[in-house]
């Protein structure tokens, strides 16, 4: 498992924000706090001494032994303080009245309102301080009265406030929820509470699934309506006021600003007839879809409202999550870039942004984080390349480091990094070329780059599968990657690939008009001449947006102005850490595993059984389950054989059964198969209630392959079939367990034997073995191990014990073997009485509690036997070379083959289950280089998985004291 936290150093002297360091941390899920805990203190310098490092989750001080790496709240994206609480550390989504900020050039605050009186203004002293320049510095009040109301004033502001369109002045005058605040060029608006957060459900290893139709079954519908602000309402109390807290992490509003003039013409898919009126229109147009008439307000032109998916908003979705996050259709990718103005991506295809880097930045932050916070990662995937060479790497990274934050940058689709960003230009051309070959291989064909205009826009129009952002921040470098994001600028969306190009430019202005301040933008950018609509920041302070179509490389003006809205580092840092912890199922699917997709190439037993990490507690849990259910003695026989296209592919014996027949060529993976059978069968039932017999059929040089399973606590027994004188005894002992279960039983079947006896309970119980005395004198382990009984059947005490009759399963590796010994081989006298025992198995067994599951190399040796004349459930396994051994089907009792890749059960312990916990500074920058090409999914030599689960196996049987089934019984 590998979680990503900050760690925050403490503060000292007269430092206000204490250093702080990102870290990856690998350990197996499951790992106490502890583990690490030095580790995290030293990369901030503090003491490398162990236990006394202190850490904080936000305000709460975390208890090294009782939490858990991978759980919350030590998920992805924490923040850890070091010796203190978190400085700053927001309440998360709260109740009670606030404060947002929806619009302008610091956007997205939300501030919870306490009793008494908050100021907002430019000056940092300000309760709320917005970065807007056209706002005064202390420039009104807002104030929540003892009776809840709320009120705002004016404190002699130079650019005045108002209140849905009306003058404010130094008199309060109520603030009704949902009235919009203007002040500068920024946009306030009085929310109550937050949407009730969805709950999550931690995966454990550092990330949470949301419930919620959004995050299981598809996008939703979109936000309703009814959330967007609506004309304003007779001031009415706002509710009581709650006893409050400090700003959430505030995020300034916008100024004051000169009233959106309505578009005159756009470069998306926006309206463009006027309908009932100028502010009608202009409402129309920053919703970007029609709205029932009676929200139409007539009158005088208004100012352009806030969009419906304003920062603060999105911010709330983040951090609740609520049921807004990810609730976009797939294809409507449209973005507001201020007030009255919107670009819908999936016409125009990409978007240039010009400005002064300080204002640009900002925008472009808005315009990301709405597209991540509307479309989940499985349907909009975001890369960066950021390898202009103008500003310094650190630079760059620091710009973008919130990004790497983000669920969206992880690679989904096989690319070759471990985030999808480019610093460099090798990352760059790495980037440029995963998503050059997607275009190749999309409708456009391998010459997409020649394509006619009109062919792109068809078949971007007819595009649905998932989509890219690809943020282009000035020029990437080389003449080829110029040419190369131009061309995708241009030509991407026909595979659903949308550019954003930044360019670093002086603000558009009376001195530098639209052409000058595009040519100088397509100079930074060279792709941004193939975007098809662009948005040049202008005005003194860069805090109003030209927004306009491009065509042909040309600037097609007017287009509209609007006050952009931007949102700073802060919080769009604060946005994407609330998401990197979030994961949602794809649509409609299992979790990571959409119903039509391929089988895995390769599948871990352990994975399909649910027990990444096996310990002795997640197994009593399993047993302890699996009682409840009745499945007690007597009960199920459930295997589990590996990876199906929707989840994991078994078979219970008990109804589906009662045998199981594996049939492969050489190599193909049957003995794996078998021994995954084992596992599963353990990791199911306790020691006590279901026991393993394991018989090499082969012997020989075709050696044991099942010895491994024989280290299950279950496993009584293990023939290699090559010692004439062990096959005997195992024969006769196997008869001989038959021929005990069948007098016990009386022909009564199995099942309703043991129901019987729970009811009565008064069956006489058979003999146990006294402490140390050794079972079947007969068949005690020889020397040379060809049959031997497990030390832990032999140790078997007076454990409180389930009765003479477990379920017993014969697994038999090779049958055909058995059934047409090789000549001279040295099993070959005594097969005939070891086929005969299994026969009787094979015929006898379901009544008596005895399975079998055989496999055979030559299906035409084995056709004529009682195993397969009893028609058991089928497994075909296919030849070693398609695709790989272990990929099978399963004959079921419907007659439907089910496809599956065999789980992997003697495989190395994957490294994250195993290593030692490591803690490393994360390098931002080196994210988009290949990984590390050693072998990290398994350990080289270290013990398998199937040494691992016996182990824990073990461990959990004794504690539930459930000795192990003795083999053959007692007498
Ligand atoms: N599900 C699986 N995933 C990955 N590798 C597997 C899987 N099953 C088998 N293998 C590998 O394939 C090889 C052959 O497997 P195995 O010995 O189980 O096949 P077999 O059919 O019993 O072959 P043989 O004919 O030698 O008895 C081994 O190296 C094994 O590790």
């Amino acid at each position: 498992m590998q979680i990503r936290l900050t760690v925050l150093g403490s503060r000292s002297g007269h430092q206000t924000v204490p250093a702080g360091c990102d870290v990856l941390v690998t350990a197996p899920a499951g790992t106490p706090l502890s583990a690490v805990a030095s580790g995290l203190a030293a990369t901030v310098g503090g003491p490398d001494t162990g236990g006394t490092a202190v850490l904080y989750a936000g305000e709460r001080r975390l208890d090294p032994q009782r939490h858990v790496l991978g759980e919350p709240p030590l998920v992805d994206g924490a923040v850890l303080g070091l010796h203190g609480p978190v400085p700053d550390a927001a309440p998360d989504a709260a109740e009670g009245a606030q404060l947002h900020v929806v619009a302008g050039p610091d956007a997205g605050g939300v501030h919870l309102l306490h009793p008494g009186m908050i100021r907002i203004g430019r000056s940092a002293d300000a309760d709320v301080p917005l970065d807007d320049p056209d706002v005064s510095r202390l420039h009104c009040t807002v104030t929540v009265l003892p009776d809840g109301r709320v009120a705002v004033a004016d404190l002699d502001s130079t650019n005045g406030t108002t209140l849905d369109g009306a003058e404010v002045g130094r008199r309060p005058v109520p603030l009704a929820p949902g009235a919009l605040l203007r002040i500068g060029e920024s946009t306030l608006r009085l929310a109550e509470g937050a949407a009730p957060p969805l709950p999550v459900v931690p995966d454990l290893e550092g990330h949470l699934r949301p419930a919620g139709p959004a995050f299981s079954a598809g996008p939703a519908a979109p936000a309703p309506a009814g959330h967007r602000t609506a004309a304003p309402a007779p001031a009415q109390p706002s509710g009581p006021a709650h006893p409050a807290a400090q700003p959430v992490p505030a995020v300034p509003a916008a100024p004051p600003a000169p009233p959106a003039a309505p578009p005159a013409a756009g470069p998306a898919s926006a309206p463009r007839r006027p309908l009932g009126g100028l502010g009608a229109w202009a409402r129309k147009w920053v919703r970007g879809e029609e709205e029932p008439a009676e929200h139409a307000p007539a009158g005088p032109p208004a100012p352009a409202v806030p969009d419906a998916d304003d920062p603060a908003g999105l911010l709330l979705a983040a951090l609740g999550p609520t049921a807004r996050l990810w609730s976009r259709p797939p294809g409507r990718l449209d973005v507001g870039l201020g007030a009255g103005s919107r670009v819908a991506l999936q016409d125009c295809g990409s978007l240039a942004l010009a400005g002064p880097r300080t204002r640009l930045a900002g925008v472009a932050r808005s315009v990301v984080a709405q597209l991540a916070a509307l479309h989940a990662p499985a349907q909009l995937e975001i890369v960066l390349i950021s390898a202009d060479r103008a500003r310094t790497v650190v630079q760059r990274r620091e710009e973008w480091g919130w990004l790497g934050w983000l669920p969206h940058v992880r690679p989904a689709h096989g690319q070759d990094c471990r985030l999808l960003l480019a610093y460099d230009r090798d990352q760059a051309a790495a980037r440029t070329g995963e998503l050059t070959r997607r275009l190749g291989a999309g409708p456009l064909g391998a010459d997409w780059a020649a394509a006619d205009p009109s062919l792109v826009r068809e078949a971007a129009a007819a595009h649905t599968g998932p989509r890219t952002l690809l943020v282009v921040d000035g020029d990437p470098g080389t003449a080829a990657l110029r040419d190369l994001t131009g061309r995708l600028a241009s030509h991407g969306a026909a595979a659903g690939i949308h550019v954003l190009v930044l360019a670093e430019t002086p603000p558009a202005t009376p001195a530098s008009p639209l052409a000058e301040t595009y040519e100088a933008a397509c100079a930074a950018a060279p792709a941004f001449r193939d975007c098809g609509a662009a948005a040049l920041l202008s005005g003194d302070v860069a805090t109003a947006v030209r927004t306009f179509a491009i065509a042909g490389g040309r600037p097609c003006p007017p287009g509209t102005t609007a006050t952009a809205d931007a949102v700073s580092a802060a919080w769009a840092e604060r946005f994407a850490r609330a998401l990197a912890p979030l994961k949602a199922e794809p649509a409609g699917g299992k979790p990571q595993r959409p119903t039509a997709a391929a089988l895995p190439a390769a599948a871990r037993l352990l994975d399909e059984l649910g027990l990444a990490r096996a310990t002795p507690a997640s197994l009593m849990a399993r047993w302890a389950e699996a009682t409840e259910q009745g499945q007690g003695v007597g009960g199920l026989v459930e295997l589990v054989l590996g990876s199906g296209q929707a989840g994991p592919v078994g078979a219970e014996l008990v109804h589906d059964g009662p045998h199981l027949l594996v049939t492969g060529p050489a190599g193909s993976g049957r003995t794996e198969l078998l021994r995954s059978a084992a596992a599963s069968l353990a990791a199911a039932a306790r020691p006590d209630r279901l026991g393993l017999v394991l018989v090499d059929g082969a012997g020989g040089e075709r050696g044991d392959g099942l010895a491994p399973a024989a280290e299950l606590p279950h496993a009584c027994a293990h023939l290699v079939a090559s010692d004439p004188v062990r096959m005997r005894e195992f024969a006769q002992a196997l008869g001989g367990e038959l021929k005990r279960r069948a007098e016990l039983l009386e022909g009564v079947p199995f099942a309703e034997w043991h129901a019987r006896r729970e009811v009565s309970d008064r069956m006489v119980a058979p003999r146990r073995p006294a402490p140390g005395e050794q079972l079947g004198g007969d068949l005690d382990p020889p020397r040379t191990g060809t049959l031997r009984l497990r030390a832990s059947a032999v140790r078997t005490g007076p454990a409180p014990g389930p009765g003479p009759l477990p379920r017993l399963v014969v697994l038999v590796d090779d049958y055909d073997a058995l059934v047409a010994p090789a000549l001279g081989s040295a099993g070959r006298p005594a097969a005939g009485s070891v086929v005969r025992a299994l026969e009787a198995v094979a015929r006898d067994g379901a009544a008596l509690g005895v399975h079998l599951v055989a496999s055979t190399a030559r299906p035409e040796l084995t056709a004529d036997t009682e195993l397969v004349r009893g028609n058991p459930l089928r497994v075909e396994l296919e030849p070693p070379d398609r695709p790989g051994p272990g990929r099978g089907r399963l004959h079921g009792a419907d007659g439907r083959p089910v496809p599956f890749q065999g789980g992997r059960v003697t495989g190395r312990i994957p490294r994250t289950a195993t290593q030692r916990p490591t803690v490393v500074p994360l390098e931002w920058d080196r994210m988009g280089d290949p990984p590390a090409r050693r072998p990290v999914r398994e350990l080289g030599n270290g013990p398998t998985d199937l040494a691992l689960l016996a182990s824990a196996l073990d461990r959990a049987s004794h504690l539930v004291s459930a000795a192990p089934v003795p083999f053959p019984a007692a007498p």
